[in-house]
């Protein structure tokens, strides 16, 4: 089971290599992998877990976070909606490659964390809006989806994390709270 002692944090030279591409269909043990990066961020969204395992909260988790730089990563993005219990999205992609992404640019409005960051960054983290993205499943079956908002700039977080960028690296130095004209601000 992941616990926050396997989550390397910035200083570390694997966050900043390109990862490999996972070999499809993935093996067993790949597969377990991402059952088990899943399952983390269902225990960190859990108060009681979360308590008891002192795990930060998270919607993404990227392999290299967990010092194996292989091309994959995943994502729980709860509902909105408390009355709903069903995730925006919960999904382990593997080679997740965005295809096409909207022209307007996004960002969080209370910027972004990262399990692997144990500071605050403030400052916006530009990405955009939508995008396309293809990947692999656990059983190597390729699949296309399109994404927006919050789940859209998660999941460019994470496979960022992939190509080894880090998400202070969009943030503007001269002025970290600087926007274009039309950015979607996502509250
Ligand atoms: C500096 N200001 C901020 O961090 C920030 C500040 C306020 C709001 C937001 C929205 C911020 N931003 C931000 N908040 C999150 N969480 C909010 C709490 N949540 C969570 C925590 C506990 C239980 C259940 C859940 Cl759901 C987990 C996710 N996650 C990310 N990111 C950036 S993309 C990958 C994703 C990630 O998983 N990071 C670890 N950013
Ligand atoms: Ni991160």
């Amino acid at each position: 089971m992941i616990t926050m002692d396997d989550i390397i944090r910035e200083g570390n030279p694997t966050l900043r290599e390109v990862a490999k591409e996972v070999p499809m269909p993935p093996t067993t043990e790949e597969k377990k992998l991402g059952e088990e990066m899943l399952e983390f961020l269902k225990n960190s969204q859990d108060p009681i877990k979360a308590e008891e395992m002192h795990l930060r909260g998270g919607v993404g988790l990227a392999a290299p976070q967990l010092n194996i730089s292989k091309r994959l990563i995943a994502v729980h993005v709860p509902s909105n909606d408390p009355e709903n219990d069903t995730p925006v999205i919960s999904t382990v992609m593997f080679n997740p490659k965005i295809l096409s992404h909207s022209v307007q640019d996004a960002c969080l409005g209370e910027g972004e964390g990262c399990l692997s960051v144990d500071r605050e960054v403030p400052g916006y983290v530009v990405r955009h809006a939508r995008v396309t993205v293809s990947y692999y499943d656990e059983n190597g079956v390729k699949h296309k989806r399109r994404l927006k908002n919050y789940e859209a700039i998660v999941v460019q977080h994470e496979i960022d994390h992939l190509n080894g960028v880090m998400f202070y690296d969009h943030i503007n130095e001269e002025n970290p709270f600087s926007l274009k004209e039309g950015v979607l601000v996502i509250e």
